[in-house]
């Protein structure tokens, strides 16, 4: 059932293809940047060189956190799940933010702050101390030299910003859902993503990727390959950045992820795992293509993640940190015909039950 209509994005799952704005995912993983994705999302236009300069120049002014959460991850237990801290920060940024500024403000505000908490929760758990943006440095840039205090080479650039691009948005999934039965009571913006945060954390959804990773870290070689996966289906298990309720082809994310992977796992010294992912891919194609399984985008984004410096934990929240103008542009969408969403259940049980005392009830 659909929920709204809308002019974002479109996804064609019986043939893998996907659009933003009516944009090939394949051109705006080829040409644009992750700023420009952002502005066409919620703009509805591409940006111009002038439009584009000054768009990017607000983002990086808006870096900074508040005081109370930089202390706030200094303090919280080190052990924590990266999801649990971004969404407890993201709450205290939103209690912070007192200003009368419109949701498009405040979603450019968020959006240029969760690199820096996330980079700095990472940093701060391994002993180090956090990295203060680079205004010269893009989106994509800024994240990466924040996480190891070093500018990437252009290859490791571009990865993350392709790696943005594609998890910008994806049409009516869960945790976009949440975000629009949130906004839907006219509650406000942070709330919404606080509720897109919080349905991204599971392993359904947006903890699939750290899972896929964790599968091939324990098969270790590409020779155990074959006896992990038929041990796992034969279990009836999951193979985790497997399967779509919407694709029943290769979602195209995986396919342009996996040129990325090769190149980054290849750069970092990690290309066995790449090699691992590969024969995962040959194998269970072969076994599950056939029900419409195939690789999703988290199957090959945990490698480019993992070679780009992140721990496996805070995959989900690199995730959130691109998926969040998604959310936001998809509430904002609906906002314009807003009605509160209120689906129904089906009541399967009894009624007019006769009530009975408690002494009386065995
Ligand atoms: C960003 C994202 O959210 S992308 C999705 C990320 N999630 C994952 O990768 C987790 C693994 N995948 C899955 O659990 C599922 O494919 C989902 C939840 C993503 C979508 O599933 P649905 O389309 O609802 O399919 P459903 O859960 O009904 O399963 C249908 C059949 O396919 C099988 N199946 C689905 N996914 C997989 C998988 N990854 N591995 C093995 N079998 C699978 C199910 O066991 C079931 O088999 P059966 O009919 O023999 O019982
Ligand atoms: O669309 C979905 O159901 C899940 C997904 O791939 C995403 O959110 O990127």
């Amino acid at each position: 059932m659909a929920v709204k209509e809308t002019s974002i994005t479109y996804i064609d799952g019986k043939m893998g293809r996907l659009f933003y704005r009516g944009y090939s995912i394949f051109d705006l993983a080829e040409f644009s940047s992750f700023e420009e994705v952002a502005f066409l999302l919620w703009k509805n236009k591409l940006p111009n060189m002038r439009e584009l300069e000054s768009f990017k120049k607000t983002m990086s002014e808006h870096r900074d956190l508040p005081d109370q959460v930089m202390e706030y991850l200094t303090n919280v237990d080190p052990s924590s799940n990266p999801m649990d801290v971004l969404r407890t920060a993201v709450s205290m940024i939103g209690t912070a933010d007192t200003s009368q500024d419109d949701i498009m403000t405040k979603s450019i505000k968020l959006t240029s702050k969760i690199p820096t908490l996330i980079t700095a929760f990472q940093r701060i758990r391994s002993g180090e101390q956090p990295i203060p943006p680079d205004p010269s440095l893009s989106h994509a840039s800024n994240f990466l030299y924040m996480l190891s205090g070093e500018k990437p080479t252009e290859i490791e650039e571009r990865a993350m910003d392709v790696a943005l691009i594609l998890h910008a948005d994806h049409e009516m999934n869960a945790s976009t859902f949440a975000c629009l039965v949130i906004a839907s009571t006219l509650s406000d913006i942070y709330s919404s993503v606080i509720g897109g945060i919080s349905a991204l954390k599971g392993p359904l959804h947006g903890a699939a990727n750290s899972e896929a990773l964790k599968m091939f870290l324990e098969i270790g070689s590409p020779e155990k390959v074959e006896e992990y996966v038929y041990k796992r289906l034969s279990r009836k298990e999951r193979l985790m950045g497997f399967g779509h309720r919407i694709y029943k082809t290769y979602d195209p994310r995986a396919i342009i992820l996996r040129s990325y992977a090769d190149k980054v796992t290849k750069l970092k010294g990690n290309h066995h795992l790449y090699e691992i992912a590969r024969k995962v891919e040959d194998l269970a194609v072969r076994t599950l293509g056939e029900k419409g399984i195939y690789p999703n985008v988290d199957f090959y984004s945990g490698l480019v993640f993992y070679s780009l410096g992140f721990s496996p934990g805070f995959f989900p929240t690199v995730f959130a940190s691109s998926r969040v103008v998604g959310w936001t542009a998809q509430v904002m969408e609906y906002l314009n015909d807003n009605r509160l969403i209120r689906p129904k259940a089906i009541y399967v049980g009894d009624v007019e039950k006769p009530y009975v005392p408690i002494e009386d009830r065995s």
